[in-house]
C-alpha cells in the first residue's frame, strides 16, 4: 500500500487535491460516510473523530455502533490501512486538507426557537476548535444538515480566528456545503450510488476551487455527471427541501389512508394507481402508522422556523401540516388499537413488533413505536417488544419518561423485552407491527398460526406498514386492521 500522506498542492491557499480527510463526528452520518470515502479512496487517509470515547472505541471493535448492512465489510478492508477512528480531534484537524463537519443538529430543547430551530451548538463548537488549531489552510465541508447560510457563520468565525502558517502567510478556509442524502438501513447502497452529489461553493475562483477538490474525491466512484455544484444557500435549503418533499409525500398518503379507511378503498391500490402517473412516481408513497427517524421532523420543524423568521407565515404553516399529519396518523392508529380492544386495554398483553423507525437499522430516534408504546402505556397495557436489532436499553431509555420520578422501575414493571416474534405474542390479546422488518414480512402461515394458537382470543392484529397478507392472516383466524385498507372485521357477519 502506498503512503496515503503527504502535502497537497493548492491555489490560493485552497488545496486541490485532498491527501487527508478529517471527519468531526462519528455518527450515523460521519461514520458510514468517510468509512465509504476511505474504501473508494485508498489513496486518502481518513480519519474520523469524536469526541464520545464509547463512540470511537466502538469503531475500533468488532461490534460497530451503528448497524447498516454492508458496513462492517466496508470498516474492516479499510481500518488501520487509510481509515482511522480517534478521539485526537485536534490532531487530525491538523492534519487534514479537507474537513467534514458531521456533527449532530437536534432541534433546541430551550430558549430562542424552542421545539423548532436547529441546535447548532456542535457545528459552532467544532468549528472554533478548527479555527483554533488549524496550521495550515483547508477545505470546510458542512456534511451536518443545517439551517440556511450556516456556512457564513462557520465563515465569519473561521475568518476571524485564523492564524499563520509556518513560512508565515496567512491560512485561510474555503466553506462548502455538501449534504448527505443517504437513508438508514440502506447507507452503504446510497452512498455507493448516490442519486446525486451535491456541492455548494462561494461563487468565487477559490470557492469553485475548493468544489472541483470535493468533486475529484467523489468522482473515485460518481459518475462526474451525478456531481451538481450549486450556490452554498442553494446546496443548504436543497436537504431540508429533499426531506421536506420526502416527508410531505408520506403525509399526503397517510391523510389519503384515513380516508380509505372511511370508505372501505385500499391505500396500496390508490398508491399503485396515482404512482403510475409518471409525474407523479411511485416512491415514497406507502401508507403507514407514520414517519419515524432523525431527520424528517428536525428538518421540517427548520424549515417551519427559517420561513416564520423570514416572515413567511402561510409557508411556515402550510409544511408545519405535515408534522401535524404525521402526530395524527400515530394517534389515530393508536386510538384504533383501543377502540378495537373494546375501549380498553388496561392489564391486557399488547405484543409490539419492531421498534426501530424502519428496518434494517437499531436506530430509534423518532420511532413510531416510541409514540404508540408511550400510549399503551397511558392505558395501563402490559407491553412485550420484539425487535431484531434494537436494544434493550435502548428501548428501556426511550420510553422512560425523563424527570419522572421512577418511572424507569414503573418501565420495568410494565414492559418487557422478547427474544423472539412467538415470545413477544404468547398470551397477547393483540400484535401491532411497528416496523417492517423482513422478519415479520416473510414469516409463513405455519409461524403465524403457532402465534394465532398461543394468542387470547379473539386475537387481534394490527399492521401498522401494511406489509403482511392481511387474507391469509384472517384465514388464520385473526382479525386484522392494516392502515389504509378499510375497516377492522370483528365479526365475520359484518364482512
Ligand atoms: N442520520 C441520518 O440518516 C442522516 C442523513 C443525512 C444527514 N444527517 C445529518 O447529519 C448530521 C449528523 O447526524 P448523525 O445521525 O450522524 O448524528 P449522530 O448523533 O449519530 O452523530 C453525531 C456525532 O457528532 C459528535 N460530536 C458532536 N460534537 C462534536 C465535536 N465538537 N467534536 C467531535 N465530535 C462531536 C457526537 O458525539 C456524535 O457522535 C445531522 O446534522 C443530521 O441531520 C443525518
Ligand atoms: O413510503 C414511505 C417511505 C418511508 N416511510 C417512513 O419514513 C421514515 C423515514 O424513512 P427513510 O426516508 O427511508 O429513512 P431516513 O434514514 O430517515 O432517510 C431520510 O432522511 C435522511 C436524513 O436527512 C435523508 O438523508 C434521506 O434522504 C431521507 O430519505 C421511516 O419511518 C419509514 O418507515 C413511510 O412511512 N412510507
Amino acid at each position: 500500500m502506498a503512503a496515503v500522506n503527504g502535502s497537497s498542492s493548492n491555489i490560493q491557499g485552497v488545496p486541490t487535491h485532498v491527501k487527508s480527510i478529517c471527519c468531526i463526528g462519528a455518527g450515523y452520518v460521519g461514520g458510514p460516510t468517510c468509512s465509504v470515502i476511505a474504501l473508494k479512496c485508498p489513496h486518502i487517509k481518513v480519519t474520523i473523530v469524536d469526541i464520545n470515547p464509547v463512540r470511537i472505541a466502538a469503531w475500533n471493535s468488532d461490534v460497530l455502533p451503528v448497524y447498516e448492512p454492508g458496513l462492517d465489510e466496508v470498516v474492516r478492508e479499510c481500518r488501520g490501512r487509510n481509515l482511522f477512528f480517534s478521539t485526537d480531534v485536534d490532531a487530525a484537524i491538523k492534519e487534514a486538507d479537507l474537513i467534514f463537519v458531521s456533527v449532530n443538529t437536534p432541534t433546541k430543547t430551550s430558549g430562542v426557537g424552542k421545539g423548532f430551530a436547529a441546535d447548532l451548538h456542535y457545528v459552532e463548537a467544532s468549528t472554533r476548535r478548527i479555527a483554533s488549531v488549524a496550521t495550515s489552510s483547508k477545505i470546510i465541508v458542512e456534511k451536518s444538515t443545517v439551517p440556511c447560510r450556516t456556512a457564513a457563520s462557520m465563515r465569519t468565525i473561521l475568518e476571524s480566528n485564523s492564524t499563520f502558517a509556518a513560512d508565515g502567510t496567512q491560512i485561510s478556509f474555503q466553506i462548502l456545503s455538501n449534504p448527505e442524502f443517504l437513508a438508514e438501513g440502506t447507507a452503504i447502497r446510497d452512498l455507493f450510488a448516490p442519486d446525486r452529489v451535491l456541492i455548494g461553493s462561494l461563487d468565487t475562483q477559490q470557492g469553485k476551487a475548493a468544489a472541483n477538490a470535493l468533486s475529484e474525491v467523489y468522482e473515485n466512484w460518481v459518475d462526474r455527471s451525478k456531481v451538481y455544484q450549486t450556490g452554498l444557500w442553494s446546496s443548504e435549503l436543497s436537504k431540508l427541501a429533499a426531506n421536506a418533499l420526502l416527508a410531505q409525500r408520506i403525509s399526503s398518503i397517510n391523510s389519503l389512508a384515513a380516508i380509505c379507511e372511511a370508505t372501505g378503498a385500499n391505500v396500496d391500490e390508490v398508491a399503485h394507481a396515482c404512482g403510475l402517473d409518471g409525474r407523479i412516481g411511485n416512491k415514497f408513497l406507502k401508507a403507514s402508522v407514520g414517519f419515524g427517524g432523525s431527520c424528517f421532523q428536525k428538518d421540517i420543524l427548520n424549515l417551519v422556523y427559517l420561513s416564520e423568521s423570514l416572515g413567511l407565515k402561510e409557508v411556515s404553516d402550510y409544511w408545519h401540516q405535515v408534522i401535524k399529519m404525521n402526530e395524527y396518523s400515530k394517534e389515530r392508529f393508536a386510538r384504533k388499537v383501543v377502540s378495537t380492544l373494546f375501549n380498553t386495554i388496561t392489564f391486557k398483553k399488547i405484543a409490539v413488533l419492531g421498534f426501530a423507525f424502519k428496518k434494517d437499522t437499531g436506530d430509534t430516534r423518532e420511532a413510531a413505536a416510541i409514540t404508540l408504546c408511550k400510549y399503551f402505556r397511558q392505558e395501563r397495557a402490559f407491553i412485550a417488544i420484539y425487535d431484531p436489532k434494537v436494544t434493550t436499553n435502548q428501548i428501556m431509555l426511550d420510553l422512560t419518561e425523563p424527570g419522572v420520578v421512577d418511572d424507569a422501575e414503573a418501565v420495568r414493571k410494565q414492559v418487557r423485552i422478547a427474544t423472539s416474534m412467538q415470545d413477544a405474542c404468547d398470551d397477547a390479546e393483540a400484535v401491532i407491527i411497528c416496523t417492517e422488518w423482513d422478519e415479520f414480512k416473510n414469516a409463513s402461515k405455519q409461524e403465524w398460526e403457532a402465534i394465532y394458537k398461543a394468542m387470547k382470543k379473539p386475537s387481534f392484529l394490527f399492521d401498522g406498514r401494511g406489509i403482511v397478507d392481511t387474507k391469509m392472516l384472517r384465514e388464520v383466524g385473526f382479525k386484522v386492521h392494516a392502515v389504509g385498507k378499510g375497516p377492522v372485521i370483528v365479526d365475520p357477519v359484518w364482512a
